[in-house]
């Protein structure tokens, strides 16, 4: 497994304000758009690409496209879904497909309650994004999926990384596959509620609301 984390003024600035218990929903999700159109630069930064002839008003020549099978954006509902406008805003040819989990907070099982993804995911390009990575099990879950239907590149793109959770993923993944993860940050740790330290709080909360 492969991490990079954001090394970028902008990206620290913007989750600074995002971290801020005083930032309310609107300003919430327009960041989270924002950091996320930053961390999808560098995780497409190994996007299949395929030479691509047109023609200029003056001559032709041969450019890139992205290639075929097109890639896959995964975001994990509900708080994933706020980094999917970010993510396919930078790759439009993107195909969409679905993953609504929930962690148990008793127990921090991962409950998987939608899979809308293809049957087939031989040879795809897949990226997961969720913004926070607190013990791992969503996330491992999750790339199970992905794997188990045949994808053996994974990018999973998150905000903010617990130490501990990243472990985990790493020990999960092993060889099964080539996973990069793209994080705005890894902080310190998780306290005893499995929350990440200092963290933001409740992601999908802080996006959409509290719902029980
Ligand atoms: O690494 P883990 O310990 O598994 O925790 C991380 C998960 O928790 C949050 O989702 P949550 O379960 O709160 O669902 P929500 O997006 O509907 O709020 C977050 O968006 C991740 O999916
Ligand atoms: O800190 C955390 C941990 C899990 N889920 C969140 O939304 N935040
Ligand atoms: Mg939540």
């Amino acid at each position: 497994m492969r991490l990079h984390v954001a090394d970028h003024p902008l990206v620290a600035h913007k989750l600074t304000v995002l971290r801020n218990k005083e930032t309310a929903s609107p300003t919430f999700r327009l960041l989270v758009d924002e950091l996320v159109t930053l961390l999808a630069y560098e995780a497409t930064r190994e996007v299949a690409t395929e030479p691509h002839t047109i023609s200029t008003p003056v001559a032709e020549t041969i450019g890139t496209r992205i290639a075929d099978p097109r890639p896959l954006v995964v975001p994990i509902l509900r708080a994933g879904l706020g980094m999917l406008d970010g993510m396919t805003r930078l790759l439009p040819t993107a195909e969409v497909g679905f993953l609504g989990m929930q962690r148990n907070e008793e127990t921090l099982e991962a409950v998987t309650y939608a899979n809308r993804l293809p049957d087939d995911l031989t040879g795809r390009q897949c990226f997961l994004v969720d913004p926070m990575l607190a013990t791992g099990g969503t996330l491992v879950a999750a790339i199970d999926f992905l794997l188990k239907r045949g994808a053996r590149d994974v990018t999973v793109v998150c905000l903010l990384a617990a130490p501990e959770g990243l472990e985990v993923l790493e020990k999960a993944v092993g060889d099964r596959g080539d996973v990069k993860v793209v994080v705005a940050a890894v902080d310190e740790r998780l306290d005893e509620n499995a929350y990440i330290i200092p963290g933001l709080g409740d992601a999908g909360d802080r996006l959409y609301g509290v719902v029980d």
